[in-house]
């Protein structure tokens, strides 16, 4: 089995089952009527991380700054190819992220989006132009073309670690969350990339694209407090956050629904100025050919029912 180069379908209601029985305890709980959005507080207790694990993982964070967008670089250091992937890589800066990888001796493997941008051209059709092998990956429910697409509960394999795939919905249509594994031998804390589904005391505007903020109200998912939100886009200097700080700092997610919803339906931000290319080249994941839309059929493996964490 090719370790680094596999998507495994798991079933979401095993991993409910298994992972989250009577440990999950919503924010709503602990903070009654002010937090209830995005995020629940697990209260499960998490070993440290043996050094191996932490160190394994090779992470970089990059800005583009026209967009003001993150684009992440996540490797398994320890593997002997050296498996990466890009996660919202930005057209503009696609040169700068490949040279990082080649610097880095890193073997890229996927190009993989959170969710169809408005805002800017993804860089996943340029990257497997110069890459060849490269595939790029977006959530089925996004509508978008691309080599695979994830959904819920799916995880994405990169040497021996993996990314777990969560639905979150209301910023657009098919936004999904990509979590570092939950297992001992995953980095620790967790690491979330939001996409622009949580943004550092935000989130991301509900006006098109199959937005919804009652979805996004709605898009809870169940992490613990000290798990890592790296976010697609920062517009304040931010870097950085964890589950904890958005609990009791977000000023939009800590509000009650009717809330939340007045303050994104006044948000009265233009739109993007660049919707009109982004959003069309998007739903190609960059690509203006057939090749992309070669759907793989995804490997279901049932060793890994047990180890699903996934909860939307
Ligand atoms: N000015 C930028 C667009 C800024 C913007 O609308 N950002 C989006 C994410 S990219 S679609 C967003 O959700 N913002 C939320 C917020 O509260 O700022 C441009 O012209 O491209």
């Amino acid at each position: 089995m090719l370790r680094f180069h596999h998507i495994v379908r798991v079933s979401l209601f095993a991993s409910k089952a298994s992972t989250f029985p009577l440990t999950s305890v919503s924010l709503s709980t602990s903070i009654p009527k002010r937090t209830t959005f995005a995020l629940r507080s697990q209260m499960t207790s998490f070993s440290s991380s043996s050094s191996s694990s932490s160190s394994k993982l090779l992470f970089r964070q990059l800005f583009e700054k026209e967009s003001s967008t993150y684009t992440y670089l996540l490797a398994d250091a320890s593997h002997p190819d050296k498996p990466a992937l890009l996660i919202d890589p930005v057209d503009r800066t696609v040169d700068r992220d490949l040279s990082l990888i080649q610097e880095l001796g890193l073997k890229l493997v996927y190009a993989m989006n959170t969710h169809v941008h408005a805002d800017h051209v993804t860089g996943t059709g340029l990257i497997k132009s110069k890459v060849p092998g490269v595939k790029s990956i977006i959530s089925k429910a996004s509508g978008a073309t691309a080599d695979l697409f994830v959904e819920p509960g799916d995880k994405v394999h990169f040497g021996d670690l993996f990314l777990e795939v969560r639905a979150t919905p209301g910023h657009t249509l098919g936004c999904v969350t990509y979590v570092t594994g939950d297992a001992s031998d995953q980095p620790q804390p967790r690491m979330a990339f939001t996409g622009d589904a949580l943004l550092i005391r935000g989130c991301g505007r509900t006006d098109f694209q199959g937005g919804s903020s009652e979805q996004l109200y709605k898009s809870i998912f169940t992490l613990p407090k000290d798990t890592f939100i790296y976010p697609a886009h920062d517009y304040k200097g931010f870097s950085v956050s964890t589950v904890g700080e958005e609990m009791q700092y977000n000023p939009r997610l800590t509000k009650d629904e009717e809330t939340f919803k007045n303050i994104m339906a006044n948000l009265n931000l233009s739109y993007p100025k660049m919707i009109d290319v982004a959003v069309p080249a998007n739903l190609v994941c960059g690509v203006q050919s057939k090749d992309n839309q070669h759907h793989i059929s995804l490997i279901q493996s049932p060793n890994t029912l047990s180890h699903i964490s996934t909860h939307m």
